[in-house]
């Protein structure tokens, strides 16, 4: 395994080289754009460029993102995230480099960055807010969000205020439908709901997303997968539950990894999440089934270094896409 004193500067690098690949893409843009006109026409030339200025602009974006994450140390450690980065950096930039010197199409700069953004569905950490010390809930989800958290996982058992935009609210209540527009209001971003408590599942996702928020569907440990597949292509995340929901601490069941493995082959893209005792030594078997978003309580709040399980969990996901990719 590479150390961290070769693999940090090889990212950079390689980062840096693609980003100088995207400078140059800007700058001979013109050929890029003439091989998609009829020769000799010079009509649509302005909405074409707008179109590749765009795409370059979403893309220097996401450069920023990822320096932010590299500089505040929060991605820098962290082995098989690394190696892919630099996997796709240097694709990128030798994909960039034909793109340029052969005069590709200028569509081909959107195909490339939609390929890249879009094949793998990245691994997200959603510490579950159940287990922190609630006479300090402000601070322990800021400490969260420090070490590195991608959501701060909010379970629902009675009704609950999110004050934050990167809540992924879990609803555990029946008609949560109810409670939709309350939680837009309150800044809630993903909306979770149980399949076994409602009966117009792809009306309540239209009046989740048509308020403004991502929808994620729920089954419990006795529901099976296909009880939702009618809606797996509608929603943004489906939450497989590893244990009986109601309260934190208790063993993950293994069975329901099942789920997850039988979700994946079917959906690559989707967001799949796993949620109850999840920890750094269950880790792998839940990301090798092809869980990507993982909640963990206890696993995090209860682990001596919490910023450190955050890492070995976004790790395990990682190396498992590698792996599997
Ligand atoms: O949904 C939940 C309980 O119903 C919790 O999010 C879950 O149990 C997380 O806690 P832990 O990681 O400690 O199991």
């Amino acid at each position: 395994m590479a150390s961290a004193d070769t693999i940090v500067p090889a990212r950079f690098l390689v980062t840096v080289s693609h980003l100088i690949a995207t400078i140059m893409a800007y700058s001979t843009k013109d050929g890029n754009i003439r091989t998609a006109l009829p020769l000799l026409s010079t009509d649509s030339y302005a909405a074409y460029n707008s179109s590749m200025v765009a795409a370059l602009a979403l893309t220097w974006i996401c450069f920023a993102t990822e320096f932010a994450g590299l500089f505040s140390g929060r991605t820098m450690f962290s082995t098989p995230s690394n190696a892919l980065l630099i996997a796709a950096h240097t694709a990128g930039t030798v994909v960039l480099c034909m793109f340029i010197t052969e005069g590709w199409h200028y569509l081909a700069y959107w195909y490339i960055f939609l390929f890249c953004r879009l094949t793998m569905p990245v691994a997200k950490i959603a510490p579950s807010m159940l287990s922190s010390d609630f006479a300090f809930l402000a601070t322990e989800a800021q400490r969260m969000v420090k070490l590195g958290a991608d959501y701060l996982h909010m379970d629902v058992m009675v009704r609950l205020l999110c004050w934050c935009s990167w809540s992924d609210c879990h609803l555990m209540v029946s008609n949560p439908g109810q409670w939709v527009d309350d939680f837009a209001k309150a800044g809630a971003s993903l909306f979770t709901f149980h399949i076994e408590a409602t009966a117009d599942a792809p009306g309540l996702i239209d009046r989740i997303h048509a308020a403004g928020m991502k929808a994620g569907i729920s089954v419990k440990p006795k529901t099976s997968i296909e009880a939702i597949l009618h809606v797996a292509d509608k929603v943004d995340m489906v939450l497989v539950m590893t244990v009986e929901p109601g309260f934190g601490g208790q063993k993950m069941m293994p069975d329901c990894l099942d789920k997850v493995r039988e979700l994946r082959a079917k959906y690559p893209d989707l967001d799949i999440e796993v949620d109850g005792g999840i920890d750094v030594s269950n880790i792998e078997q839940a990301a090798q089934a092809g869980a990507n978003v993982i909640v963990a309580g206890t696993g995090i709040f209860g682990h001596p270094a919490p910023g450190e399980a955050i890492e070995i969990l976004r790790g395990a996901v990682t190396k498992a896409q590698i792996a599997a990719a």
